[in-house]
């Protein structure tokens, strides 16, 4: 069951207006194995993969107007106002040819789950949530090593609080209304992806197994 992008892109490159996709949100608190594990979901199951996270660090690198707003708040920990992510995620959809996406650190905030749902209409088909302790996030987080300036234990503090007061309400929503699936995010990677594959097999099997 695909739905649909309603447009809000009038700029000056020719892009599909009414793009029926199907999107999966990947959520969980930072270091839980997100990007690691939707890396692992695209090469199975055809899907792209949109890190939020991601796209307001391109946004940053591209000398854009909000660079420095964005750079701040990823810095702070705190929740980038949800009009300048969307717009990166409405814009990468429409700019890909494929129908599936991964939507990895988005909606972490209520703020984020409503806009999105109004500016496009679109509903997850599902949403893969990674649990993990803390403990262990804060230890993969300080081990990442991909220089990124939020990876230091103040931030990572913040992050967390902020995980916990406004992302895991997103995740209480969507589990009342019976879409969570819920993965036991602290074993190994291996191990983490045959949950994952269990959740996405069969009917989205790219190739025989
Ligand atoms: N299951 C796992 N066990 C141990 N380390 C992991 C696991 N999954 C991811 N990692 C490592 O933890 C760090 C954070 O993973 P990442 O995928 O970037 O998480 P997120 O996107 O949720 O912040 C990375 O260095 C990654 O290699
Ligand atoms: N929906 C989102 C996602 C990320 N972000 C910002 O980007 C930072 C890094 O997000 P990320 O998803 O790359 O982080 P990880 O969970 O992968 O560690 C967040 O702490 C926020 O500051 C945001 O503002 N809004
Ligand atoms: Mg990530």
């Amino acid at each position: 069951m695909g739905t649909v992008v309603e447009s809000a892109n009038q700029g000056a490159v020719s892009l599909p207006t009414n793009k029926k996709v199907t999107v999966v949100f990947v959520l969980g608190g930072p270091g839980s194995g997100k990007g690691t594990q939707c890396t692992n979901i695209v090469e199975h199951f055809g899907y792209t993969h949109l890190s939020a996270g991601d796209l307001l660090r391109a946004e940053i690198k591209s000398g854009s107007e909000n660079g420095t707003m964005i750079s701040n708040m990823i810095k702070e920990g705190k929740i980038v106002p949800s009009e300048v992510t969307i717009k990166l995620l409405q814009r990468a959809i429409q700019e890909n040819g494929n129908d599936k996406f991964l939507i990895d650190g988005f909606p972490r905030n209520e703020e984020n789950r409503a806009a999105f749902e109004l500016v496009t209409g679109i509903e997850p088909e599902f949403v893969l949530f990674f649990d993990c302790p803390e403990a262990e996030m804060e230890k993969r987080l300080l081990g990442r090593n991909q220089g990124r300036e939020d990876d230091n234990i103040e931030t990572i503090r913040k992050r967390f609080n902020v995980y916990m007061e406004s992302s895991l309400p997103v995740i209480e929503y969507y589990n009342s209304k019976g879409k969570v699936r819920k993965i036991d995010a602290v074993k190994p990677v291996g191990e983490v992806f045959e949950a994952v594959k269990a959740v996405f097999a069969p009917a989205n099997e790219k190739v025989a197994a």
